[in-house]
């Protein structure tokens, strides 16, 4: 078994996607898993995918950690809860938003200064667009970012529990305050949450022979407005306050883009456009690569294989079989034919080796 920083036992609340995940996670590691959830389903299937042993209410349980993973509305309250029924727990919440949770938890008569000494939100930035505990995975959160967001009464303990968790888990510790968190979750998670949901709602209507042309470009600004609904109307609306700005802001964007498109041929016109596309290219460039490394530009392979089973897993063992890393991988389907388009990307330095070696082989590189 690995060593972990956490001894246990851990009590998971709220067994969907993200608490089974911890509870998976931990469970993997060796550590003693405990769970709760209202919805006996979600509990069962956490408990029978191995994330951890249901808890009875009333037995007597020590955690050294209770884990709070249900949705953003009813967090505080549970969080308030456990605080109250385990004097000796560190008690963290995993919910998307933190500024109003801590408030509210503080704002409760029966929060003293020593219960929430053993507070700590915390934020990993891990997810999928699927909820419930049968989407769950241990490796989620693995090299992802997972912010813990100390407030001023935190006791030091308590964050260093709350620390290893994250980094039991796998993930990358980042630290900042609360409204530090809500601000930069609203730029890079709930705006393009928003955009993308935009997006996806101009297709309602949009006649099928239109959509049949979609390649990556719409699957990409797209892929997440698949995202649950009743969880995202509670993540919008408590971070609002930080939303709303970045929302004006791109409002004013599009109010000037609309006033260039309307008269295309006007002086400057072009200018514009291409100050938009600048900046758009500038803004996308400063996105971290893997792991938080800074951006690179990976160099792109096409190998156009037959669409039939067991091809990608061939392709991919024998790029293994070269000591080539594979950065990123995308499969695309051209509509009506028997194949299919893989993009391999490959640090710069190996591209053509890897031309070379697939060539070799026989696979059909297209660029
Ligand atoms: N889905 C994602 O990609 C991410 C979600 N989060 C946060 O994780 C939390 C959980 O989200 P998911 O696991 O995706 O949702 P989910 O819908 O899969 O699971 C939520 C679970 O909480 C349970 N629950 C409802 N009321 C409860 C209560 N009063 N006490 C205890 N459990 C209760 C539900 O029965 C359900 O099993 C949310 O606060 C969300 O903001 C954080 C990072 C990523
Ligand atoms: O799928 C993605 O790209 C995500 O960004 C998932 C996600 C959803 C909600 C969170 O609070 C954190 C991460």
């Amino acid at each position: 078994m690995p060593t972990t920083h956490l001894a246990g036992p851990i009590l998971v609340i709220g067994t969907g996607l993200l608490g089974t995940s911890v509870g998976l996670g931990l469970s993997q590691r060796g550590l003693n898993v405990w769970l709760i959830d209202p919805s006996p389903s979600a509990q069962t299937v956490a408990q029978d995918i191995g994330a951890g042993t249901i808890h009875v209410p009333g037995r007597p349980l020590a955690p050294e950690l209770v884990v709070v993973a249900a949705p953003p509305d009813v967090t505080a309250a549970v969080v308030t809860q456990a605080l109250l029924e385990y004097p000796m727990s560190t008690v963290v919440d995993i919910a998307s938003v933190k500024g109003s949770i801590l408030e509210a938890v503080r704002a409760d008569a029966r929060i003293t200064d020593e219960h929430l000494a053993r507070y700590v939100g915390t934020h990993p930035m891990a997810g999928r667009e699927r909820s419930g505990p049968a989407s769950a995975r241990g490796e989620l959160f693995t090299s992802m970012p997972w912010v813990i967001c100390a407030h001023a009464g935190s006791r030091g303990d308590s964050v260093k529990t709350a620390e290893a968790l994250a980094i039991d888990l796998g993930a990358t510790v980042s630290r900042m305050n609360a409204q530090d968190h809500d601000s930069s979750v609203a730029l890079i998670s709930h705006f393009p949450q928003v955009a993308s949901s935009l997006i996806a709602s101009r297709l309602l209507n949009a006649p099928g022979h239109s959509l049949a042309l979609a390649g990556n470009g719409l699957r990409d600004t797209t892929r997440i407005a698949a995202s649950d609904p009743k969880l995202w109307i509670q993540i919008l609306s408590h971070n609002a306050g930080a939303l709303v700005p970045i929302l004006r802001g791109m409002r004013e964007d599009l109010d000037r883009l609309v006033a260039t498109l309307s008269d295309p041929t006007a002086s400057g016109a072009l200018l514009d456009l291409a100050q938009l596309m600048g900046e758009g290219n500038a803004g996308q460039a400063r996105i971290p690569g893997k792991h938080g490394a800074p951006p690179q530009a990976f160099a792109l392979v096409t190998i156009v294989v037959k669409d039939k089973p067991g091809q990608v897993a061939k392709l991919l063992a024998d790029i293994g079989d070269a000591g080539i890393n594979v950065e990123d991988l995308r499969v695309e389907h051209s509509a009506g034919h028997q194949v299919g388009l893989v993009d391999v990307s490959v640090i710069p330095g190996r591209r053509e080796e890897l031309i070379t070696v697939l060539s070799a082989l026989g696979w059909k590189v297209a660029q």
